[in-house]
């Protein structure tokens, strides 16, 4: 994909770079109110839904084409660039046709190749930002298609938007960051920009700056964080805005982190520590083989006298047992837990084969 660096995208180089405004703009006052105080406190990218995806029927879905005119008196007024969300080719039409300075395909659109398809065919040689939110279910290739079918009507001002994805039953988080799958993305896109969205990750405005500072931490490239004027009373999440004041004060207390630094000391003292890790990393493989034999040899054993292969008692014991001896090596005893679970998963796996070989050797026999 050819995308263009954040730097050339004409935006101004605020560090980290910030995208903040009302979840929905819901009234001119409350627009103007919430620009005006945002603009003060240094935001120049202003963010704010016109048409709201809402999940169940009945909920406030946006005031619609109705808040374009009074966008675009705001930035007018306060000299601002303002970003919306489009989820259909009639959103970009209009969006366009006010002068909105960038776009963004929300979660529920990216989860749909027809919707993308249609917003991309409706952006063929226009030259807009547009930045691209992860689908609702952890899908990286979805998103990634998402940004060919973006990249390939033209679009070289492209960027990723890191929102969580929807969970059954985390207790902590609206929706699961899973880190995992925005770092995939950069890895194998390192040129696209990356931002975070700690506001709909979090749903609550107090988890924002924990997740805002992963972020940077992880190099995101910059975020997008929902701010009202007054948020108890906004229309839509009202949990996850922030006050422009106590937005400002977020931003003045993250801490930016390089990519690296010019200086052979550290490279040298970070070299010698990957070393070590290097080492361990192998003592872990070589003690993960050892345990594989001896699974191997359990399910020789298990097949010679026709036992199953799972045993619930031991492997409810085994479960207790590491997260316990995790936390007395001050491991996090929770990623044990995933870490056997798939080593369980594994074992069964390779005595399955073992029970699987007999099977079709004696099959062969007859
Ligand atoms: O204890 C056994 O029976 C094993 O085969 C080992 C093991 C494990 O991986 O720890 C694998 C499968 C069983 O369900 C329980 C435990």
């Amino acid at each position: 994909m050819e995308i263009k660096s954040l730097k050339d995208w004409g935006l101004s180089p605020q560090q980290p770079f910030v995208i903040a405004g009302p979840c929905s703009v819901e009234t001119p006052e409350q627009l103007d109110k919430t620009v005006s105080a945002l603009v003060k406190n240094g935001i120049d990218m202003i963010r704010g839904g016109v048409w709201k995806p809402r999940t169940r029927p009945n909920s406030f879905e946006g005031v619609g084409s109705i808040a374009l005119p009074w966008i675009k008196e705001v930035k007018e007024k306060y000299g601002v660039k303002f970003a919306i969300e489009v989820a259909s080719p009639f959103h970009v039409e209009e969006a366009l046709r006010f002068g909105i300075d960038m776009l963004w395909v929300g979660a529920r659109s990216t989860v749909n190749p027809f919707t993308v398809q249609e917003i991309a065919n409706s952006l063929k040689g226009v030259d807009v930002p547009v930045l691209v939110k992860n689908p609702v279910n952890p899908d990286l290739a979805l998103w990634i298609g998402a940004l060919e079918r973006i990249n390939h009507a033209g679009i070289t001002r492209l960027g990723a938007i890191h929102r969580g994805f929807s969970n059954f039953n985390d207790t902590v988080y609206r929706n699961s960051p899973t880190w995992q799958i925005p770092l995939e993305l950069r890895t194998r896109y390192p040129q696209i920009p990356l931002i975070n969205d700690p506001s709909h990750i979090s749903g609550k405005r107090d988890l924002i700056p924990h997740i805002a500072q992963m972020a940077l931490d992880l190099n995101f490239d910059g975020l997008i964080i929902e701010s009202h004027i007054d948020p108890d009373q906004a229309w839509s999440d009202a949990a996850q805005q922030l006050k422009p004041e106590a937005l400002a004060e977020l931003i003045g207390q993250l801490h930016t982190r390089l990519v690296s630094v010019d200086n052979p000391v550290f490279e040298s003292q970070l070299e010698i520590i990957r070393e070590h890790i290097d080492e361990v990393d192998r003592e872990i493989l070589e003690a993960l083989s050892r345990r594989m034999r001896l699974v191997e040899k359990a399910g020789e054993y298990k097949k010679m006298n026709n036992v199953a292969i799972f045993q619930m008692e031991r492997w409810k014991k085994v479960f207790e047992t590491r997260p316990e001896w995790a936390r007395a090596l001050q491991v996090n005893p929770e990623f044990v837990k995933e870490l056997f679970q798939l080593i369980h998963t594994e074992s069964i796996k390779k005595q399955e084969e073992i029970m699987g070989v007999a099977f079709y050797s004696e099959e062969k026999k007859k």
